[in-house]
């Protein structure tokens, strides 16, 4: 139903208000849970899915737009939460999804900075956040974590588009996001976030060059991702961790989330591989947002079978 709605990209508004519809539709499903604000007061709302059933002991989060830029990424999670209402109960694969974990979603990280990309800068990165003694503003949220934060790979300059922030978690929307799962730590088991461009399966650490302890499993399961999805879509996906894959990138949240304890983390940067690069047309929406749920569902229920 409303299928055109999905292959199209969204206001901030609307995506507002869709949130909201899609919890006054399905209040049976979806719960709206405040998790806090963005520095220009925003309010960060995180769609909670869960199965007819009752209390599961496993949860995963999926957070999408942390960088304003990547249109594409709140367009999979608005994708993502459409597929898992209207087919719970019908893809054995949702059912069994929905049915063992609740899935926190976050459609837009970072509504700041995404709202300035439809007003003033569509290629704008950062949060919106005013830097003191300085004239330019924002900060990157995927460098605002404490994961060894503001070393290679991030900028101390507020002016950079890699600028890290005043010290770890300085930024609304980063705390906002590791306060949640801190409190939410001992049930979240997988943590994926959308980004684009490149068409990459990525995983910790990026924050160095030291390999996560689960390396292996977690290779393996990127891997048969790219698998399917070569298979299935004939596209190509890269994967790996992080620092090797594609570069040095400290401060980031899913090395964060890692280090927190879930040890299943995953960044997974969408279409295409430069081609229009962030300003991917609305009629690959569709197939980009089908190969994200294709790994995504292979990660989950490996995550269930193995949590
Ligand atoms: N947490 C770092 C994962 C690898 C880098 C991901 C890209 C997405 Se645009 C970045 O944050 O530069
Ligand atoms: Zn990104
Ligand atoms: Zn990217």
């Amino acid at each position: 139903s409303g299928g055109v709605f999905y292959e199209r990209y969204h206001s901030l508004e609307d995506i507002y208000y869709w949130i909201n519809k899609t919890n006054q539709d399905h209040s049976d499903m979806v719960k709206i849970i405040l998790i806090g604000s963005s520095s220009e007061k925003r309010p960060l709302y995180v769609i909670k899915l869960s199965g007819r059933r009752d209390e599961v002991k496993r949860a995963m989060w999926l957070d999408c737009g942390i960088h304003a830029r990547e249109w594409i990424a709140p367009a999979f999670c608005m994708w993502f939460v459409k597929y898992a209402i209207e087919f719970y109960n019908q893809n054995t694969e949702i059912t069994e999804m929905l049915n063992n974990m609740d899935i926190y979603v976050l459609t837009v990280m970072n509504p700041d900075g995404y709202k300035y990309t439809w007003t003033t800068d569509r290629m704008w990165r950062k949060n919106r956040s005013v830097n003191k003694d300085s004239e330019c503003a924002g900060a990157d949220l995927n460098r605002n974590f404490d994961a060894n934060w503001c070393t290679t790979g991030a900028s101390s300059n507020p002016c950079d588009p890699t600028y890290c922030g005043q010290f770890p978690e300085s930024e609304p929307e980063t705390q906002a996001v590791a306060q949640f799962l801190r409190s939410h730590k001992d049930t979240v088991k997988l943590y994926l976030s959308i980004h684009s461009y490149s068409q990459m399966l990525l995983f910790p650490y990026s924050c160095s060059y030291d390999e996560a302890p689960n390396h292996n499993e977690l290779f393996e399961l990127v891997k048969e991702a790219s698998t399917k999805i070569r298979r299935y879509y004939r596209n190509i996906y890269k994967y790996g961790p992080g620092a090797k894959t594609i570069y040095l990138a400290p401060g980031g949240s899913d090395d964060w989330a890692y280090n927190l304890g879930i040890k299943y983390s995953f960044t997974f940067e969408l279409q295409d591989r430069g081609r229009y690069g962030f300003l991917l047309p609305p009629s690959f929406i569709p197939q980009a947002c089908n190969e994200a749920l294709l790994a995504s569902k292979i990660i989950a229920l490996h995550v269930i079978k193995n949590t």
